[in-house]
This record gives C-alpha cells, structure tokens and sequence, in this order.
C-alpha cells in the first residue's frame, strides 16, 4: 500500500502540473507572444541574450504590444511588461505582490551578503529608510572635490597614455577604474588605489569576473532558492569547490576576495572617529558609510541595522554601483565622439563655466549646465545600461493598463489576470524608447530634446519612473537610491574629459551588447573594450598650458 502511494503521488503531481501548463484554461494565454524556441528554458535564452539582445526585446514589443507573453521554464507563462500604468502598478501601488525574483535576493545574498541588494519586505524597508538620508543632495555637494581629485587622476592616466604613444585608449578599462574609486572614496571613504599604475586591485578583477560568471549562470541561478538551504554552510561550500564549472570556481574566488575587502574597509568604521577626521574632506568624513554608520546608530534601536547588514551594504553599494556607471559614461563618450558637433558644444560650455569658476566646477556649477544635462538625460533613456528588471508575482492580481491589447482571440483587453509565481520582466528599455510617448524621433538620440520644451504626450503617459520620464532608474521601492549620486558623478567625470580631450571613433566599431548590463565590444568578442581616438587638448594639471583648439 506504502509503496503505492510513493509511485502514485508523484505521478498525481505530474499529472497536475500537465493539467495546469498544457490543458487547463489559463488566464495569460489569450495575451500574444512569440513562439517558444523550446520547451526546457523558453525565451530566457533570447531575453538574457547578447546578440540578439536589445533588439529582441523591442521587436517583441512592437511586435505584439506592451504586454507580451514569454514562455519559461518548461513552459511557465511569463510577461514582458512595457506598458506605463502596468509598470506604475507593479513597483509603485503593489510592489511586494511583484516582488524581486527569489533567485536575485539567494544570489546576492550567496556573493554579496545581507545588503540592500539581498533583502525583501520589512527588512528591506528598514535598510531603505536609513539609507535614503544618506544619498541627499547635502551630503552629494561635498563629494564633488573628492570626485573632482579622482576624475583629475582618470585625465593625467589618460594622457600618459596618449603621450607614451597610444594610437587609441580602451577607455571602458579607465572609466571602469574611475567608477570603482568614485564609489570607494566616495561611498565608503576606501581607496582602491584604482587610478594608480597598471595592476588593478584584485576587487576589481573580482567583480569583473563575477559579473560574467553571473550573467554566463543567468539561467541556471534559477535554481539557486532551491538548494541555498542544503546542508550547512561549511558543505555548501565544499560542494562548490568541487563543481566542475569555471563560472562557479570564478564566482567562489571573486567572493571570497571581495569579503575579504568587505572587513577591511568595515574595520576602519568600527574604531572611533579620531578628532581630526573633522577637517579630513576626503576619506572618512565625506563618504556614504559613515554618514550610514551615523544614520544607523541615530535609528530607533529595533529599526537599526546589524553589523552582518551594514557589511553587506558595501559590496551592494559597490555592485550596485560601478559597472552602471562606467558603462553609461561609456557610452556618453561613444555618443559625443559619433556627434562632434554635440561634443563640441559641450565641450564650449565647460570651458566657459571652468573659466567664470576659475578652475574645476563645484556642485552648484555642475548642475547648470544645460547641454551637458540634456546628453545625460538624453543618453540614459535612449540606451538605459539595464534593459529590464525581473519581478515575481506572489498573488493572483488584477492588473490595470493604459494600453489596452488585443487578445489572440482578437477582443481588446483592459487588464490582466496575473497568477501567483508568473515571472515578470520590467521592460526599460521599450518604454523609454515608445514612439508614442516620444514622438517620430523616439529612437533617435537627440538631446536637444531636452532643451526643447517636451511633448505633451510625455508628461500624458506617466511612467513612473524616478528620474526624467524614464524608467532607467526604475520606480517604486526599489528604485535606484543611488541615482543622484550617478548623475553627479558622470557630470564631475565628462566635464573634466572634455576639458582636455578630443574624442572621435577608433578603426573598430563599437557595439554594445546585453551581458546583464550593457558592454561595449568590438568585433563581436563578449570582453568589454571600448578602444577611441584620444586626442590632448590641454594637459591635465598644467592650467596655463594653452588650449589648442578646444572646440
Ligand atoms: C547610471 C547608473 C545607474 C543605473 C542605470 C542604475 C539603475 C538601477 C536600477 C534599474 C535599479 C533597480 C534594481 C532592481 O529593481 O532590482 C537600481 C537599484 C539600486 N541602485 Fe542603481 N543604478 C545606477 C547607479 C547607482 C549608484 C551610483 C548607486 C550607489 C551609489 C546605486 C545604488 C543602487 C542600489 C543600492 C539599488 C538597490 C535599491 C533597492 O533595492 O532598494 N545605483 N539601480
């Protein structure tokens, strides 16, 4: 009778889960969509991939409409969501009904600790609350000398090289090391010593690796919030080691030395602050961590962080941090050396305000500069670095659009039916480039846009999102809570490359392609390169040098 039983109840599960995913009406299935290219993974191969990666994701949408049907794993129903009111719904009125996906929170809480990045619900939401403060404006106001001594040294590091020959510089490996101590420095008061000679420090070898062992395991990390709980940590760990996989002995090394850097940069905040630190600018009075560390210890004792949390919040903060915003100056650079004539007149506006300021611009300078607002802006919505962001839904919903389908059976639909546990992706990129929102040009990159009083129809669609009428940054809870700290970072940055250089398209063209965040390639080889033409305008620290042509 027992063994009965044991044959018969897992061949009842099976018979289910073939009732529900085959048989059974299912309220997704009158939405349209592309077929699936095969039973195992669906389209996650084709919506995590690199070629053809972006352009997937908007034929889809234009294809078949804002909400797009995508099959899974063994063909689980999901969506591919484009559409403005779905998207406010979602993260801004019900986002713990569409909640990260449960491998992101198991995979960065595996590699990264119990950081923001890690964390759901009430937990969540306190490590949100203390953190918030820490990114305002008054706080971002006195990292600019600190950005403004980095982003110098990036300029000299581009110069020597220019000097000693080079005929191109590979400038994702200058902006990848910039970006890593604006947030060292700037976020934790930590140097990485990133801008000094050729080795980088081994964090950055290590995220490096992370991040392509991550998005090479995309699939597979699915299975992650399965097995996290196997066996005690000490065998997990064992296991690993011996898994015959170079992505996952990658990802052990990488998260081992970036724990070990974890503690050294936590120790320097567990010792008192010495009276000096008062007049110390850079290290360890301005910086995102100790403005937290204060923040923290100012909560209600039961709101308050743990150590294991506030630890966790520095590779978050850096994860969260560095390759975003390397990859969009990346590509801000990509753009001005296509279009000279915007880089010059960029470049006409910095000189002009470096010359009233007498030398490098503060944060109030920085922030009136239309044109070089208007490239940011413009750049960030037309090529966002995230082209969409997973979501799980954990109850049956309604959903409301402001678009409404046409089902398969060729009657229109108002709102979706959304189960628990269909997945989701948050499409970025489509609705930043949607030729109704925008207009004919929506595909164009034109910042004059930005100058130009909008279309009505932009304000008439109301994304949601944080920042400019794009959903770069996302909306909602989970909105990037570091995005005024990236803008401020990226115009300190451009102002000081564009006061010294010329920059104008190497002899490879440069792709960006998805591998989890947007890289630029040549060649079609999946290695971020971005080799340009540098040429010196003006030697960095030499003020009195002359300008030779500087626009
Ligand atoms: C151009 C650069 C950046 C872009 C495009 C960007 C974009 C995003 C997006 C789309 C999210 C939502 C992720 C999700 O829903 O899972 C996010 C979250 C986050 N970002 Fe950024 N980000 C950038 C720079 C930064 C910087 C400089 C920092 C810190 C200094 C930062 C810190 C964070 C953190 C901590 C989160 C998690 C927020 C939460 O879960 O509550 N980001 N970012």
């Amino acid at each position: 009778m027992l063994l009965q039983l044991l044959v018969a109840l897992p061949a009842l599960i099976f018979a289910r889960w073939v009732w529900k995913t085959f048989i059974a009406y299912h309220p997704l299935d009158n939405i349209q969509g592309p077929a699936s290219p095969g039973f195992f993974r669906g389209h996650l191969g084709l919506v995590f991939s690199s070629w053809p990666g972006r352009k997937w994701q908007v034929d889809i949408v234009d294809t078949y409409g804002r909400v797009v049907l995508l099959k899974g794993f063994f063909g689980a129903r999901q969506l591919y969501v484009a559409d403005p009111r779905a998207l406010q719904f979602m993260t801004v009125k019900e986002p713990e009904i569409f909640e990260e996906q449960a491998q992101f929170i198991s995979n960065n809480k595996a590699t990264l600790g119990e950081g923001i990045l890690a964390t759901l619900g009430d937990q969540h939401r306190k490590q949100r609350k203390i953190l918030n403060p820490v990114f305002n404006v008054k706080h971002l106001r006195e990292l600019v000398p600190a950005f403004t001594d980095i982003a110098s040294a990036l300029s000299k590091g581009i110069a020597r090289e220019v000097h000693n020959g080079a005929d191109e510089v590979d400038l994702v490996v200058w902006l990848s090391r910039t970006a890593l101590e604006l947030i060292g420095v700037g976020g934790l008061g930590y140097s990485f010593n990133a801008l000094d000679g050729d080795t980088p420090h081994e964090y950055v070898v290590s995220i490096k690796k992370l991040g392509f062992a991550a998005f090479a395991l995309q699939v597979w990390r699915y299975f992650l919030p399965y097995v996290e709980n196997i066996g005690t940590p000490a065998l997990r760990r064992a296991l690993l080691k011996v898994t015959p996989s170079v992505h996952i002995q990658n990802i052990v090394e990488a998260v081992d030395v970036m724990w070990k850097t974890t503690l050294e940069v936590y120790s320097q905040y567990g010792a008192p602050r010495p009276e000096s630190t008062e007049k110390d600018t850079s290290q360890f009075k301005n910086n995102i961590m100790m403005v937290l560390k204060q923040a923290n210890q100012a909560a209600n004792p039961a709101e308050r962080m743990t150590e294991n949390e506030m630890k966790g919040q520095i590779n978050s903060l850096i994860t969260a941090a560095n390759v975003t915003t390397s990859r969009s100056l990346c590509r801000i650079v990509n753009e001005l050396s296509l279009h000279p004539e915007y880089q010059a007149r960029l470049r006409a506006e910095i000189m002009a305000a470096r010359e009233h300021a007498d030398g490098d611009l503060d944060f109030e300078k920085l922030e009136a500069l239309p044109l070089m607002d208007a490239i940011i802006r413009e750049t960030l919505r037309r090529y966002p670095p995230l082209p969409l962001m997973p979501r799980t839904c954990q109850k049956e919903t309604v959903v409301p659009l402001m678009h409404p389908l046409t089902g398969r059976d060729g009657k229109t639909i108002t709102e979706l039916t959304v189960p628990a546990g269909t997945d989701i992706y948050l499409g970025i990129l489509p609705t930043n480039i949607d030729y109704e929102t925008w207009g004919p040009d929506a595909r164009e990159w034109k910042p004059e846009r930005w100058l130009n009083q909008l279309p009505k129809t932009v304000g008439d669609a109301h994304i949601p999102g944080v920042y400019s009428h794009q959903m770069t940054f996302l909306s909602g809870n989970r909105a990037c809570i570091g995005f005024k700290f990236a803008l401020i970072e990226i115009k300190v940055v451009l102002s000081m490359l564009l006061a010294h250089f010329r920059f104008s398209p190497g002899k490879d063209e440069i792709e960006f392609v998805h591998a989890g965040i947007y890289q630029p390639t040549v060649n079609k080889v999946l290695v971020p390169t971005m080799p340009v033409k540098v040429e010196v305008l003006r030697v960095p620290g030499e003020d009195a040098e002359k300008v030779r042509n500087t626009v």
